[in-house]
């Protein structure tokens, strides 16, 4: 049941590994009173859960997951609460959480004033969101403080079995394992409380008791120590890949010069207002989304798409927050608040994108749920049974035993998909590619085939007037008119080309209304009082309106692979519009590699036949032209029949076939609707990049199959190994350190790999 009145809180964690640390969290959590959905990300440390107002309490939650031993601390709320208790004050209250940032703390304590009016807070909540740098050292983090206490105790009493007689060294390793098990211990106790029997250091606790019990205690003392350098590698691997996420947040200036009566003043970048003026020098990063009000020079892009090449920018061009200002100043009126801007929206994309969880993730994830207990069961057995079957000796197997308990950690495992998934993810958005998921980057790497929408994906979507013809007995000026009059309404590509001739030749727009849009045939408006159309040739046709005569002049343009328009009114055909819309430059390279990859690329029109054959067979591809947008949806089912289908659109009239799709791309409309719209976007104007998409999910999907067999192969040769008492207990966790800092790393190899290169995959 969900709580009627609640609150969303949110947390930043620290210290979580892998996908049973998070787990465990959840599991804890979920247990406390008011506690609704939980939303827990490892890759960004972040937890959201939606708190009942009466029954929950948050001190309770922070308590519950520091106990066990992660650090947590909450986020300033969005909207400002009015009780009589202070907020702020209570925000940065993680006195004993486990990581140091005792100078994060203080800095924002300046930084955030007590009062502070709605919409600031809500835009230093975004700034706060983006994860902070944890610049500490790891020897001041908890886990650090641990390899550091059990390493000195295990030379201690290394040295003392040295020096002192025979059995009080012995002593010395049973006094160390004892106080380096402490913590761990105290853990696994506070995970019991909440239910959880089977975790790693309830496991490690009772591994290195049993071993003290047989009387294995330097080799306890050792386990101890090395489970804390393994955790200690395991967050230092964690945090490594984070930084591919972390790394998107610094792009954008924290602080920006804004014009204040005829002078600047420097503010921070998140309090900026929309409609203020904020000037940008050369070699300055843009500090928010805006439009140039003066000023010309070229901005390199790359933050936002990948793209660093500059692109000439003038007064009334669109600017992206995280871009570099390259030659001159630029005088920037703010459009966006900072948790709207385009590269606000693509970090909160690919943290979220997590959950959008990948097939095989989901299988690994049912996996690990029972392997822990099977090993707990297995190890049990093994302890017990060849003592009583075969009378064996009991210190010989109870050894055995206690250490296959040790690689009953599941976390190389669970660790081995988001990995690959969270490195895939930064790593494409860095270069202007987003999947929103690893449920969508799985199945790009199955695509078969991918279609097209040729205007604005092949094509750049520009489409230019090229030739007016008379039909009947009026001049082209009267013609474009009347069409312009039209097309006023329309937002089409080819509504805009008509729109623009007619602003060359300095025609006055026409009186018109009642606008409607004849869904893939054309537009029909009342101009100056007539009923007028401008509309495909074929739809003209079929309305009795043009003649066979008139269709072959239209046929003629066409072949040249431009499109033609018919403009009439009611039965009197005025006369044809041709206009050219050019294939992108890389449009036949992107082609070519696409079918490199063994992939059937086809395009789907709206557009007439020999417009399309001509642009088509330019590039090599197949294509089905004419189609309304009900057609394209058909195709696209029928065409999933046959294997993965990748589906290339603008993202603005061409939602449906995208969602039909197994994989919807937006591409080349600017980032702002090709975010929401689709599976995944293009965020530069590359063809080249639908290619790059495909390998790049490829390539994600080798990682995964290989961290699998690593995490999986470790796992069974050590389980093995261990049975048969070729390798003991220090081994064993070493294996199982060794399995999830492996598999991390190799998930990393992933934020190198270059998908634009056009090496077959
Ligand atoms: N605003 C318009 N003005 C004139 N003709 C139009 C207009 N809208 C559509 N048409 C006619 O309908 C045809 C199909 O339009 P539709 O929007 O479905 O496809 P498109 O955007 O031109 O091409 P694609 O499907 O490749 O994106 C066009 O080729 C044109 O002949
Ligand atoms: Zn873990």
């Amino acid at each position: 049941m969900k709580p009627r009145n609640v609150e969303n809180y949110e947390w930043t964690v620290s210290g979580m590994d892998c996908a049973s640390c998070a787990s465990k969290i959840t599991k804890a959590v979920e247990r406390l009173p008011g506690v609704g959905t939980i939303k827990l990300s490892i890759m960004s440390e972040k937890l959201k859960i939606e708190l009942d107002k009466e029954t929950g309490n948050p001190a309770k939650i922070e308590k519950t997951i520091r106990k066990l031993g992660y650090g947590v601390e909450r986020q300033i709320k969005a909207i400002p609460s009015t009780t009589e208790k202070d907020e702020p004050d209570q925000v940065h209250n993680c006195v004993d959480c486990n990581h140091d940032h005792a100078d994060e703390h203080s800095s924002r304590s300046v930084k955030h004033p007590n009062k502070v009016d709605a919409n600031i807070q809500n835009e230093q909540q975004r700034l706060h969101n983006i994860p902070t740098d944890r610049e500490t050292s790891w020897y001041q983090s908890a886990k650090g403080r641990l390899v550091i206490g059990t390493g000195l105790l295990l030379v201690l009493a290394w040295a003392i079995e040295l020096v002192a007689v025979s059995g009080i060294g012995k002593w010395a390793f049973i006094v160390a394992c004892v106080l380096g098990l402490i913590p761990v211990a105290r853990r696994a106790f506070a995970a019991l409380t909440t239910g959880q029997l089977f975790t790693i250091e309830m496991l490690m606790t009772i591994a290195a008791s049993g071993a003290l019990f047989i009387g294995a205690a330097e080799e306890a003392a050792l386990v101890v120590f090395l489970f804390a350098v393994g955790e200690l590698l395991e967050g230092v691997a964690a945090n490594k890949a984070r930084d591919g996420i972390r790394s998107l947040a610094q792009l954008v200036p924290k602080t920006a010069l804004l014009e204040d009566n005829g002078t600047t003043k420097e503010v921070a970048a998140e309090t900026l207002k929309i409609g203020e003026i904020v000037l940008v020098r050369p070699g300055d990063r843009v500090p928010a989304d805006g439009q140039i009000v003066s000023g010309f020079s070229g901005l390199d892009e790359s933050p936002v798409t990948g793209e660093s090449i500059p692109v000439a920018k003038q007064p009334g061009n669109d600017v992206f927050a995280g871009s570099i200002n390259t030659e001159a100043a630029l005088r920037v009126e703010v459009t966006k608040t900072a948790q709207d801007n385009t590269i606000s929206r693509i970090i909160q994309l690919v943290e979220e994108a997590e959950s959008a969880r990948a097939p095989t993730e989901r299988f690994i994830d049912r996996f690990s749920r029972w392997y822990m207990p099977a090993i707990v069961i297995a190890s049990a057995l093994v302890i017990v049974i060849p003592p009583l079957v075969l009378g064996e000796a009991w210190d010989t197997w109870i050894y055995r035993g206690l250490a296959l308990l040790l690689i009953g950690c599941p976390c190389a495992l669970v660790i081995s998909v988001p990995a690959s998934i969270a490195s895939a993810l930064s790593s494409s958005a860095r270069k202007g590619m987003l999947f929103k998921g690893g449920a969508v980057i799985e199945a790009a790497a199955k695509t078969h085939q991918i279609a097209f929408d040729k205007t604005g994906t092949l094509t750049y979507g520009r489409p230019v007037v090229t030739d007016v013809i008379a039909l009947g007995d009026y001049t082209d000026h009267e013609i474009l008119k009347i069409a312009s009059g039209v097309e006023a309404g329309s937002s089409h590509p080819l509504a805009v080309a008509i729109l623009r001739k007619a602003e060359i030749e300095k025609i006055t727009l026409p009186k018109s209304d009642g606008a409607k849009a004849l869904m893939g045939k054309g537009v029909e408006a009342i101009v100056d009082g007539v009923p007028a159309w401008v509309t495909s040739p074929k739809y003209a046709l079929s309305s009795n309106v043009i003649t066979d005569k008139n269709m072959e002049i239209a046929a003629t343009y066409e072949r040249q692979g431009k499109t033609a328009v018919i403009v009439y009114r009611k039965n009197e055909p005025l006369g044809l519009i041709a206009m050219r819309d050019e294939p992108r430059k890389d449009a036949a390279e992107a082609i070519a590699q696409i079918k490199q990859l063994g992939i059937t690329p086809i395009i789907l029109t709206g557009d007439n036949e020999r417009t399309a054959a001509a642009i088509a067979d330019g590039l090599g591809m197949e294509f089905s032209a004419g189609m309304l947008p009900e057609d394209k949806l058909e195709h696209i089912r029928i065409m999933n029949q046959k294997g993965g289908v990748m589906m290339i659109g603008d993202g603005i009239n061409d939602a449906p076939a995208l969602k039909q799709a197994s994989v919807g791309v937006a591409m080349g409309s600017g980032t702002d609707v090709a975010l929401e719209t689709a599976d995944a976007a293009i965020l530069r104007d590359r063809v080249t990049d639908v290619p790059a998409m495909i390998r790049m999910s490829r390539a994600a999907m080798a990682n995964i199959r290989q961290n699998v067999v690593i995490a999986l192969g470790l796992k069974t040769v050590f389980l093995v190994t261990t049975v048969f008492g070729i390798t003991g207990l220090w081994i064993a966790i070493l294996a199982d350190t060794g399995a999830t800092v492996l598999v991390t790393i190799n998930a990393l190899r992933l934020l190198g790999y270059n998908p634009t290169k056009s090496d077959v995959r």
